[in-house]
């Protein structure tokens, strides 16, 4: 049996001002930075230790994973940065407020933007400042590859190939390995993990901070998952993330 540890990055600051944050690179709040001290003495206390890491380009979740790694006295081994874990692509909605956007279009419309499976929120013009191609983090891309903007199912055909290719082989060699990235990345892994259908996954939220392991077979098929923590505390946590487009 093979154990995979996953971890949403801490709260960032435009989690706090409860913006839309996608491919914005914001860093972690104080309460952020807290959260994942509390993941990395949790991973401690409960004996894990890993050979390796994934984490994205985005310094939200490269810090949760520096403080993880340096809670675990595990600063030296190996971490991959990959673009391919990054947070869904919000297109134009990055930088408004959840509640604002819900004011203007409707709780319904945000909720679909949010959370479905299929539909992407409105892209941004390729003119636009925010599109990733005049960020030289993302020069080795292509112009296919560049989102204006993504859907979780745009967000699973980046992840999966990523998956298959460096993540899941790696597990079978027998590497303990830890992902820290993002609510919707995560998102889009743990459907694919957990077998979640389209519409079941619109439901789906993932806690900040908080460790989520996956045990596995031999194929890396799931035999079982559970967070590590406080069940109240973080079903709290879930579901205060749901409801971000209700609060100011
Ligand atoms: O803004 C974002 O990039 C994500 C994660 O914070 O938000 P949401 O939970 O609304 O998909």
């Amino acid at each position: 049996m093979f154990k995979l540890v996953l971890i949403r990055h801490g709260e960032s600051v435009w989690n706090l001002e409860n913006r839309f944050t996608g491919w914005t690179d914001v860093d972690l709040s104080e309460t952020g930075v807290n959260e994942a001290h509390m993941g990395g003495q949790l991973l401690k206390q409960e004996g894990y230790t890993f050979d390796f890491a994934y984490t994205s380009v985005l310094k939200r979740a490269i810090r949760t994973l520096w403080i993880v790694q340096d809670e675990m006295d595990l600063m030296w081994i190996p971490v991959e940065r990959a673009w391919q874990l990054n947070e869904r692509h919000y297109g134009a909605l990055q930088g408004l407020n959840k509640a604002e956007t819900a004011e203007k279009y409707g709780k319904e419309q945000v909720k679909i933007w949010r959370r479905s499976y299929a539909t992407p929120p409105p892209a941004l013009d390729w003119n636009d400042e925010r599109h990733p191609h005049f960020d030289r983090r993302y020069a080795g891309l292509t112009k296919e590859e560049l989102p204006a903007c993504e859907s979780l199912e745009l967000t699973l055909k980046r992840v999966m190939p990523f998956w298959y290719a460096s993540i899941m082989p790696r597990i079978k060699s027998g590497q303990r390995v830890l992902i820290a990235a993002h609510g919707n990345s995560l998102r889009a892994l743990v459907k694919h993990l957990s077998n979640i259908s389209d519409d079941e996954i619109t439901e789906l939220n993932i806690p900040t901070g908080v460790p989520l392991v996956y045990e596995l077979d031999k194929d890396c098929k799931e035999i079982r998952h559970y967070y590590l923590g406080d069940a109240d505390a973080i079903a709290a946590k879930a579901a205060a993330v749901a409801k971000q487009a209700e609060k100011k």
